[in-house]
């Protein structure tokens, strides 16, 4: 299976590692000095399971890489649009473009430049950044990648991506309600994120002190019911489900928003406290905690000192 992975950084580059370890033929599109240490070095997951891929196939012109089975998008938000400009040429009319990015509103972007039987819907749990060109870090063992149809079926193409990630150890599966999934990871993902990046702590102490707890679950609560208000099949409780998995995953994990905060990248925040609030007006939804969120981020938004 021929899989392009646009954008090899803590996302991209960790999957398709995976991908690349179990036997896919997966070509990594990227940039700059990552690029560079991966043409030279190869790729290097660190963590709990490290990978060494002494080689990859890695390029800045996605064109040279020619119609793929599977396009996996994993660019950061602001960079989707010119993402998708540069994949039209891996795009046929058989291969699934699928977005792992994270959000509800990544999707919409893509039904613009493709035809719908061209996408399918994806979602990714890992906690992992670029550590250094050429070197993916990964904190904790969770890693989970989602996807699938977005009218419910199962088919052969998404039952060959299983099977690609699976020969690769990557904990997969084929969902039939791949909208529900999307907004699942979106309630945790708001509150990891909001909290995180806000407090500038990673996950342990925001759970375990009761009242940085009750925020990170009242920020997920807000989620839910607009959500709810959407349409999604959540249930109105769900914020304490996703409490139990901000309970479950390592102490010291943290949010790829928190490490872009830190890094003075830009942040996220406009599609995920922020598209929370927006999508709660557009119902009449109450989101006090994101609007805040949104509004203490504001002026890390694009980018700068920490
Ligand atoms: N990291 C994580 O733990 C997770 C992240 N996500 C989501 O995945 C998405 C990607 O995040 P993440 O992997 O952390 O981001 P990273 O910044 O680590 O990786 C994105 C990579 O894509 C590169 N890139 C962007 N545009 C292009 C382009 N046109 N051509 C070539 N390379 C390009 C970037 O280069 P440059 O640095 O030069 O911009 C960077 O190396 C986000 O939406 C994030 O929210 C979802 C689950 C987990
Ligand atoms: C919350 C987490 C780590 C889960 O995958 C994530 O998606 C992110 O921080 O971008």
């Amino acid at each position: 299976m021929k899989i392009a992975i646009m954008g090899s950084g803590g996302l991209g580059g960790y999957f398709g590692a995976r991908l690349a370890q179990g036997g896919a033929d997966v070509h990594f599109i990227a940039r700059g000095k990552h690029l560079q240490a991966m043409r030279g070095n190869g790729l290097r997951i660190e963590g709990p399971e490290p990978i060494h891929l002494a080689k990859v196939h890695a390029t800045d012109q996605p064109a040279e890489i020619g119609v793929a089975d599977v396009v996996m998008l994993c660019v950061k938000l602001w960079d989707t649009e010119q993402a998708i400009a540069q994949i039209r040429p891996l795009v046929g009319p058989d291969t699934a473009v699928i977005s792992f990015q994270n959000g509800v509103l990544k999707d919409q972007f893509l039904r613009a430049a493709f035809d719908e039987r061209q996408l399918m819907g994806g979602v990714g749990y890992v906690a992992t950044t670029i550590e250094a060109p050429g070197v993916i870090r990964q904190t904790g063992p969770m890693q989970r990648l989602l996807f699938g149809e977005f009218d419910g079926s199962r088919s052969p193409r998404g039952e060959a991506l299983l099977a690609a990630c699976l020969a690769g150890g990557i904990q997969a599966e084929l969902s039939t309600d791949i909208r529900r999934e999307i907004w699942q990871k979106f309630v945790f993902l708001v509150g990891l994120s909001g909290t995180t990046t806000t407090i500038r702590k990673p996950i342990g102490p925001i759970r375990s002190n009761p009242q940085t707890r009750a925020f990170l679950h009242d920020v997920m609560s807000e989620v839910v019911a607009v959500g709810r208000a959407h349409g999604v099949a959540l249930p109105e409780d769900y914020a304490q489900v996703r409490l139990q998995l901000a309970d479950d995953v390592s102490p010291d994990m943290t949010s790829s928003m928190h490490h872009d905060l830190q890094r003075g990248n830009r942040l996220e925040v406009r599609w995920l406290a922020g598209g929370v609030v927006e999508l709660g007006k557009a119902k009449g939804v109450p989101t006090p905690l994101n609007r805040a969120i949104a509004d203490i981020l504001a002026l890390h938004a694009e980018g700068g000192q920490p």
